[in-house]
């Protein structure tokens, strides 16, 4: 059974906005991987760069002469190894010159290539054999800010969490009831919707952040009572999109919040619709703001660093001093590799901040989340509800589920 890498490619592909993002194939003498990289709109400032500014084209040009005469002869489960060598090859901080969505995908290619290998699948070859938790889906129900138009919400995500789902079929198909449902009440409120959606598969209407607020409650209480299955609201501000320098600008709602408002804000609107789960209630950087925050509702409500953390294990640790938050999105294309990403996880496990495992807004049919979610022992994915880039996801996790007969679903606090 050899692991060892004999070949690796590079294509240019389509991601769900049609944007061009990149695909590596690696081929081991008894395996073979595949794996492709997202892209975020609402990207935090300390991600890793996603391509090198000459742009996608000149690194699949080089690709040959810089990195696959490195890679081949390495042995695929070298995870750490092959990590390293993208970095040297890189030799930026940011991952500026090779592009952390390259890195990623090689990486993520390799890891899949070396499961290949040893023919497992890859929650198995990361996680070992006793993983058998399944994460419970953050479905995205409603569409605003940069991922849908201008008279959507200012809110970003809408999403929610099927807490009452005894396994992973009934929680996608619960959260599916609900996306349905939030699509009947948009109409009954608007009768001009036309049924659009914005980049995530969630509905973009024209509904101000507590008409949507309104909706996605009523949503949940109502699937809730049909199916038996408690299914909680949740948000993802990503206010950093909204912050001038100053102050938090709502265009939709025509309102403008500093700081201390925007706290009582999120805290009010946890209060009022039992949020669950609450990312990015600040912009970027606000430590301070974000503690204060958790340190008011952190014991009733998850609260999430995504665009503030990025992935990267020295920035949360400063989080994990300041008690910024109680959980952390997982994006390996903000950190650029698997191990990077693997590092991230276990810094945050260790000092009881909840991973979150997520897609990008700017998706491909890549499953390989779903089983790095399972894995990590993640009690959560992030990764829409509906939509062709998004139900890859979804229905890997079935299909896991499936094959691992002692399955049960992770444990949510
Ligand atoms: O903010 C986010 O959490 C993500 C995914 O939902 O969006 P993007 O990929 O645009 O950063
Ligand atoms: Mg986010």
């Amino acid at each position: 059974m050899s692991s060892v890498i004999e070949n690796i490619g590079i294509r240019k592909i389509l991601d769900s906005r049609g944007n061009a993002t990149v695909e590596i194939d690696i081929t081991t003498g008894n395996g073979f991987g595949r794996a492709a990289a997202p892209s975020g709109a609402s990207t935090g400032a300390m991600e890793v760069v996603a391509f090198p500014e000459e742009g996608i084209d000149s690194v699949i040009g080089t690709f040959n002469e810089r990195v696959k005469g490195d890679l081949v002869g390495v042995s695929a489960d070298e995870t750490v190894l092959i990590d390293d060598i993208l970095k040297e090859i890189d030799g930026t901080d940011n991952l500026s010159s090779l592009g952390g969505n390259v890195t990623v995908a090689i990486s993520l290619a390799a890891a899949k290539a070396a499961a290949s290998s040893f023919n497992m699948p890859l929650y198995q070859f990361l996680g070992g054999n006793l993983k058998n938790e399944i994460p419970y889906p953050l479905g995205n129900m409603i569409n605003g800010g940069a991922h849908a138009g201008k008279n959507a919400p200012d809110i970003q995500e809408f999403l929610v969490v099927p807490v009452g789902a005894k396994n992973i079929t009934e929680a996608v198909f619960a959260n599916s009831s609900v996306h349905k449902k939030i699509g009947e009440l948009i109409k009954v409120k608007d009768g001009q919707f036309t049924g659009g959606k914005g980049d995530e598969g969630g509905w973009a209407p024209n509904l101000s952040n507590y008409e949507a607020l309104e909706i996605q409650s009523r949503a949940c209480e109502e699937i809730s009572d049909e199916t038996g299955i408690k299914v909680r609201p949740s948000l993802d501000l990503a206010p950093s999109e909204l912050w001038d320098g100053s102050k938090y600008i709502y265009g939709r709602e025509g309102v403008n919040r500093d700081t201390g408002e925007q706290i009582d804000f999120v805290e009010e609107i946890i209060d009022t619709y039992k949020m669950f789960f609450v990312e990015d209630p600040l912009r970027e950087g606000d430590f301070d703001g974000f503690s204060q925050l958790t340190k008011r509702v952190g014991d009733g409500c998850i609260i999430c660093g995504d665009d503030i953390f990025v992935t990267n294990a020295e920035i949360l640790s400063r989080g994990i001093e300041k008690k910024a938050a109680n959980a952390i999105i997982i994006k390996p294309n903000q950190i650029g590799t698997l191990s990077g990403t693997y590092q991230t996880v276990k810094l945050a496990k260790d000092n009881n901040y909840i991973p979150v495992v997520s897609h990008r807004s700017g998706e491909t049919t890549d499953e390989t989340i779903a089983h790095l979610a399972v894995a990590f022992g993640a009690p959560l994915i992030k990764t829409g509800a509906i939509g062709g880039e998004r139900i890859a996801k979804l229905n890997e996790l079935i299909r896991i589920q499936e094959e691992m007969p002692s399955s049960v679903m992770a444990k949510l606090k």
